[in-house]
C-alpha cells in the first residue's frame, strides 16, 4: 500500500466549493473538489461520476470498496492529498496531484504496520499500534489535522471508539473544543441517542450522550480509518450534521467536519436536549 492522505470536502454552505459524498444502496460514493480557505485540491473516488456536479474532474485511481461483506476490515487503496496553487479553478483538479504533499505523510504510512490475514484471511490489517510507539508519527498525524483544524471555529471532535479515542482527545485540546466519546452500545451511562448501522454480519449500534452536542456546533468526527464507510457514516447521521469535510491519512486517521444544517438537523438537537 502506497503512503496517502486526502481531503474531502462536503458542501455545507453555497459559499465553499465542495466534494460529494452520497451513499446509494449501502454504497459510499466520493468525489473530490477544492477547499478555497485552505489552497487544498484532492482527488479520490467516484464509481458514478456522471452523478456529480458538471466541473468536478473525479479521478478513477482511487475508490472506496463496493461494500462491507466485499471488504470489511480489508485495507482501502491509497487517497492522495494535493495542492493546488488557484483554488478558484476546480476543473484543474484532476491534474494537481503532481503537486508536493506533505513529507510528514510518509513517515506516518511507514509507521503504521500492515499485517497480511488478520484477522482472518484476505484481510491486511492496518495496525496504528506502531505508529503510537514513534513518538514523530504520532505527533505528526496529530499536528496535521490540527493544523488544518485549529482556525475552523470547531467546538466539538467527537471520537468513535476505540481508535478515535486515540487520536481525538489530543487533536481537542489543541484545538479548544470539547472531546465526545461515540461509544459502543451500553456503555455510556446517561441519557443517549443511537444509531444503528451495518456490518458485515448484522448490526451495530452508536451512542452518543443527549446535549453532548448543542444546536448549531460544528464537529470533528475522529475514527483511524474508513473501510466501508459505514462506522463513519453512522456517526455522522449520530451528530445529525452535514459533513463539511472529511479528512484522511492514508486509509485512515478520518475526520470529518461536520456542520449542521438548517433543514433539520437544529430541531433534532432541541429534542434530544
Ligand atoms: O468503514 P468501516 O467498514 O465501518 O470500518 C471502519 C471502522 O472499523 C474499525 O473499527 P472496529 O469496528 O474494528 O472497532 P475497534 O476500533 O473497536 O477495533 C475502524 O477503527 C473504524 O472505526
Ligand atoms: N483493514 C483494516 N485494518 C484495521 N482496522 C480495520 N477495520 C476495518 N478494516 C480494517
Amino acid at each position: 500500500m502506497q503512503p496517502g492522505f486526502s481531503i474531502l470536502c462536503f458542501q455545507a454552505s453555497a459559499d465553499l466549493p465542495f466534494l460529494v459524498f452520497y451513499q446509494r444502496k449501502g454504497v459510499m460514493h466520493a468525489a473530490a473538489s477544492l477547499l478555497n480557505s485552505s489552497n487544498l485540491s484532492l482527488r479520490f473516488a467516484s464509481q458514478t461520476q456522471t452523478r456529480l456536479s458538471p466541473w468536478i474532474a473525479a479521478p478513477s485511481s482511487v475508490r472506496l470498496p463496493l461494500n462491507r461483506s466485499q471488504n470489511y476490515r480489508i485495507a482501502l487503496p491509497p487517497l492522495h492529498s494535493t495542492v493546488s496553487g488557484d483554488s478558484t479553478q476546480p476543473q484543474q483538479m484532476a491534474s494537481a496531484d503532481v503537486k508536493a504533499q506533505d513529507p510528514r505523510i510518509a513517515g506516518i504510512s511507514s509507521a503504521i504496520r500492515v499485517i497480511p490475514d488478520f484477522p482472518k484471511p484476505g484481510i491486511m490489517f492496518q495496525d496504528i499500534t506502531t505508529l503510537l510507539l514513534d513518538t514523530k508519527a504520532f505527533r505528526d498525524t496529530i499536528d496535521l489535522f490540527v493544523e488544518r483544524y485549529k482556525d475552523k471555529n470547531i467546538s466539538v471532535v467527537a471520537g468513535i471508539e476505540a481508535r478515535g479515542f486515540i487520536f481525538g482527545p489530543p487533536i481537542a485540546l489543541a484545538i479548544g473544543a470539547k472531546f465526545v466519546p461515540m461509544r459502543k452500545p451500553k456503555k455510556l451511562p446517561g441519557e443517549v441517542i443511537s444509531e444503528e448501522y451495518s456490518l458485515e454480519y448484522g448490526k451495530d449500534v452508536m451512542e452518543m450522550h443527549v446535549g453532548a452536542v448543542q444546536a448549531g456546533e460544528r464537529a470533528l468526527i475522529v475514527d483511524d480509518l474508513v473501510a466501508t464507510g459505514g462506522t463513519l457514516s453512522a456517526a455522522i447521521r449520530l451528530l445529525g450534521t452535514s459533513l463539511l469535510e472529511y479528512q484522511s491519512v492514508k486509509s485512515g486517521f478520518v475526520i470529518c467536519m461536520v456542520e449542521q444544517m438548517e433543514s433539520n438537523v437544529m430541531e433534532s438537537f432541541t429534542i434530544w436536549n
